[in-house]
């Protein structure tokens, strides 16, 4: 596996053969926690995905103001909005994709462990949901512990019977956007020019950059993205 290939979701829905909206290939895309400070611009970027023909945002709270807002934007996608235990269903019926953003964030003083004991229980419920209403859809974890998370998806898919280790990931993409962004500022290089590999989990002591095998040169824009593997951390081959 080289660490310095690597591939993002959009790449991921190419590979499966999925065409653009204005293709034969419908795919829809759900967003758990849409509402959310994640959720909100993860939502307009989903809408302004080409390869997305359905956009399902689901959310505990305010999830119809946000999805007429993204609705209002002029990209093929169909959006719809749940709210609630009882839409959850609806909200995954068929999709592709679901990414999961929904839970608490950290206060000031907080590690992202912290957040532990009420994320775990969120996406233990949201995933049991994934396993029943589709449960051959690719799972993008963002909620944090990230670390921990993903274990906990994973388990629950396990029970379920739906696991496959190449349909779950954990976001970790921050970390190499924020490693290169360093390495240029200290650098003093064009961003686009660098690239520095990061390997290891999600949180503070587990996120390592590295420095020593960093490149100064023309960039493929697939080496952007990290995530965290399900069962073992590792980059994508
Ligand atoms: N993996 C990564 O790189 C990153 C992870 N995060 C994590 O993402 C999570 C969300 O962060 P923010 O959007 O800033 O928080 P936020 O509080 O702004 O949004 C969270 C959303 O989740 C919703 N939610 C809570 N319980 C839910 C449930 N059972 N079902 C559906 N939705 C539910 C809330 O109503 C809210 O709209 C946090 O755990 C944060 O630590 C945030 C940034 C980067
Ligand atoms: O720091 C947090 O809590 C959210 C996160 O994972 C990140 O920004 O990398």
């Amino acid at each position: 596996m080289r660490p310095s290939v690597m591939r993002s979701a959009a790449q991921l829905l190419r590979r499966r053969n999925y065409s653009s909206a204005s293709g034969q290939q419908a795919r829809k895309v759900a967003i758990l926690g849409a509402a959310g400070g994640i959720g909100q611009p993860l939502s307009l970027l989903m809408k302004l995905n080409p390869l997305v023909s359905s956009l399902s945002l689901y959310d505990i709270a305010a999830t119809p103001g946000v999805a007429a807002d993204v609705s209002h934007i002029n990209s093929p996608a169909l959006v719809k909005g749940f709210m609630a235990d009882d839409q959850l269903a609806e909200a995954l019926d068929g999709a592709d994709l679901v990414i999961i953003p929904a839970g608490v964030p950290r206060k000031p003083g907080m590690t992202r462990d912290d957040l532990f004991n009420i994320n775990a229980g969120i996406v233990k419920n949201l995933c049991t949901a994934i396993a029943k209403y589709c449960p051959n859809a690719l799972v993008n974890m963002i909620s944090n512990p990230v670390n921990s998370t993903v274990p906990i998806a994973a388990e629950v898919f396990k029970k379920a019977g739906t696991y496959d280790e190449k349909r779950l990931f954990g976001v970790t993409t921050l970390d190499v956007v924020r490693a290169r962004t360093f390495y240029a500022g200290k650098a003093n290089v064009d961003v686009n020019t660098v690239d520095v590999p990061v390997v290891g989990g999600h949180a503070g002591i587990t996120i390592l950059p590295l420095f020593s095998q960093d490149f100064h040169g023309e960039i493929m824009p697939s080496k952007e993205i990290k995530f965290l593997w399900s069962d073992n951390v590792h980059l994508l081959e």
